[in-house]
């Protein structure tokens, strides 16, 4: 595990930096990041299939989650937590908060959230140390799980984490466990069982509602909240999760040109997102004045939630 954890020193010549696709700048996609061989727990990473305690556990939130995810289901959640009527706080006091969450869905993670979004960030922001942009959707992409906080509601863990996919259309065999989709009530419904289901091919992923979640949660607080960060930035938040899309290639015939760009940079992070879970720790302290001004820069002070 090669992440350097002690605060790097970067040459920032403060400079707005624009994201473009990876082909243009002649990005490479590992960036010289390495890439472990196993997880926390000596496993491979995202190994569904392992006989463990913990796998089970994990097996059995798959199955309530791809039961209740419906289209019903999302439109309320949309509604009800469009309104960002629940809490006050700024991002930092966000990232703190997190720490008091647990995340049952994850084969990978042993650790505190907060160590979780710094690892990402640092080990991102070592590569793409001008892409300032890119630190901060790291540190912020997982703050949709304070949904699971009784300030919100207290949203069961089906309702929060885990990969998500789109409701609305077929439920593709490339998502984990798919096959509790055969107990969901949209399963059989002839209006949303199709390749397209209620959507037009290609009509962009905008228009598409996914399984609701912290992806698409923080999504909107950011978007709410008038956030500064580009394009590329709020679609790795919204779509981090959708592993059917960015790993497997499922459901490519909703993407517009838009997403197509926007994807180059979520595959990206998605490596930093996945294999920078690890146990060497990250001195918040240190790194906290750092992130705090890119919050500044892209943030206001206090966000709706
Ligand atoms: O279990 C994990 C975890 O909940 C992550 O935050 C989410 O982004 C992943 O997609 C999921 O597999
Ligand atoms: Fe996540
Ligand atoms: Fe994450």
């Amino acid at each position: 595990m090669t992440i350097i954890v002690d605060q790097p020193q970067f040459e920032n010549d403060g400079e707005e930096q624009k994201p473009n696709n990876g082909e243009e700048s002649g990005l490479v996609l590992d960036g010289g990041f390495c890439i472990p061989n196993t997880n926390s727990f000596g496993h491979n990473f995202r190994d569904y299939k392992i006989e463990s305690e913990r796998q089970k556990g994990v097996e059995n939130f798959y199955r309530t989650n791809h039961i209740n995810q419906t289209v019903d289901f999302v439109k309320r959640m949309r509604e009800e937590y469009g309104k960002l009527d629940k809490v006050e706080m700024s991002i930092w006091e966000c990232c703190e908060l997190l720490n008091q969450v647990v995340d049952e869905s994850d084969p990978d993670l042993d650790e505190p959230q907060i160590e979780h979004l710094l690892q990402t960030a640092e080990a991102i922001r070592k590569d793409y140390p001008n892409q300032d942009w890119l630190h901060l959707t790291a540190l912020i992409h997982d703050l949709g799980k304070v949904l699971l906080h009784p300030s919100f509601g207290e949203l069961p863990q089906w309702a929060v984490v885990g990969d998500t996919f789109p409701v609305g259309c077929a439920f593709d065999k490339s998502i984990v466990h798919s096959k509790y989709f055969m107990e969901n009530p949209d399963y059989n419904n002839s209006n949303y069982n199709t390749k397209c289901g209620i959507y037009l091919e290609r009509c962009g992923l905008d228009n598409v509602m996914m399984s609701w979640g912290h992806d698409d949660y923080m999504y909107l607080v950011a978007k709410e909240n008038g956030t500064s960060l580009p394009s590329a930035g709020l679609f790795i938040i919204r779509y981090h999760s959708f592993y059917a899309l960015h790993r497997s290639e499922a459901y490519k015939h909703l993407m517009n040109e838009e997403d197509v760009e926007n994807l180059k940079w979520l595959q990206i992070f998605n490596k930093y997102d996945l294999y920078s879970k690890s146990k060497v720790r990250v001195d918040v302290e240190n790194v906290k004045p750092y992130y705090q001004s890119l919050i500044d820069k892209y943030f206001p002070a206090k966000l709706r939630w």
